[in-house]
């Protein structure tokens, strides 16, 4: 199996000390969940990952140069679609920094935008649509990118509880047309299971890895109910909550 992603030791410090110190390996066209405590340090392994915080220490591939020019591809709460381009011309603009040709982008932008569900919006300001629609035309955008990773930070922690799991269901189907690998970040436990192939479980700051929990796929809607699975969930919850309880004062 090839690592897409490699982390050795990877630390990343503040001004008031060591936020994270990491070794993990993403396998080419898996999903990897991050999660941990709030505070943890999830967004700042991600953003080392990205190139967008320096790192202390520790190695990390893909190295070298802007995420782009390495294959990844950053998806956060807030969206980045142009607000004055349509949907279709947004994803378009990924296209055309691809460099595929005019005369191809118009067709390619229509089916991706099919792919995420948003056929006949595409002529659609993103002031118009919702949340969730933003979201799916983030991702059309993100996919016309052919990124190699996706690295997802809580993308979408904004959206409510229906629009929340519709996008997840979402996610997967795309990912299984892609193959793309994602490092997802989130603190919902439901979302870790519906989406990942493995959950990391990260320690309280600085994050370090603390335990990996494999999860089998297919996943069918009743997976969940079922006893080996609800035994992970309440495995993962025990692990959180021992983690994030606070010593009495005294
Ligand atoms: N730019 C920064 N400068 C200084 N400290 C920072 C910076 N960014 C994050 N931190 C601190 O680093 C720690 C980890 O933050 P991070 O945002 O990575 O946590 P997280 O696990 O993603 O949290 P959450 O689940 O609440 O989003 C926190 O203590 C945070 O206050």
């Amino acid at each position: 199996m090839t690592a897409a992603i490699e982390m050795r030791g990877l630390r990343v410090a503040f001004a008031d000390g060591l936020a994270a110190d990491v070794d993990l390996e993403v396998t080419a066209g898996e999903i990897v969940v991050l999660l941990g405590p709030s505070g943890c340090g999830k967004s700042t392994v991600l953003r080392a990952l990205a190139g967008l915080l320096p790192v202390a220490g520790g190695t990390v591939r893909p190295s070298d140069g802007p995420a782009h020019r390495r294959g990844i591809a950053m998806v956060f709460q807030e969206d980045a679609l142009l607000p004055w381009r349509t949907a279709r011309r947004n994803v378009e603009y990924a296209l055309e920094l691809r460099g595929v040709p005019r005369r191809e982008r118009g067709d390619e932008a229509l089916e991706l935008l099919e792919q995420v569900g948003l056929t006949g919006f595409a002529d659609h300001l993103p002031g118009r649509l919702s949340g969730g629609m933003r979201q799916r035309v983030q991702l059309a955008r993100t996919l016309a990118a052919r990124p190699k990773i996706m690295l997802m930070d809580e993308p979408f922690g904004a959206l409510d509880a229906q629009t929340r799991a519709d996008m997840q269901r979402l996610l997967v189907s795309v990912w299984e047309r892609h193959r793309t690998t994602i490092l997802f970040v989130t603190h919902d436990v439901d979302e870790a299971l519906l989406i990942a192939d493995r959950i990391v479980l990260l320690t309280p700051r600085p994050a370090t890895v603390d335990r990996i929990f494999e999860v089998p796929r297919p996943r069918a809607p009743g997976t969940r109910f079922e006893p080996a699975f609800a035994r992970m969930r309440y495995e993962i919850l025990a692990a959180l909550g021992a983690r994030t309880e606070r010593p009495e004062p005294v």
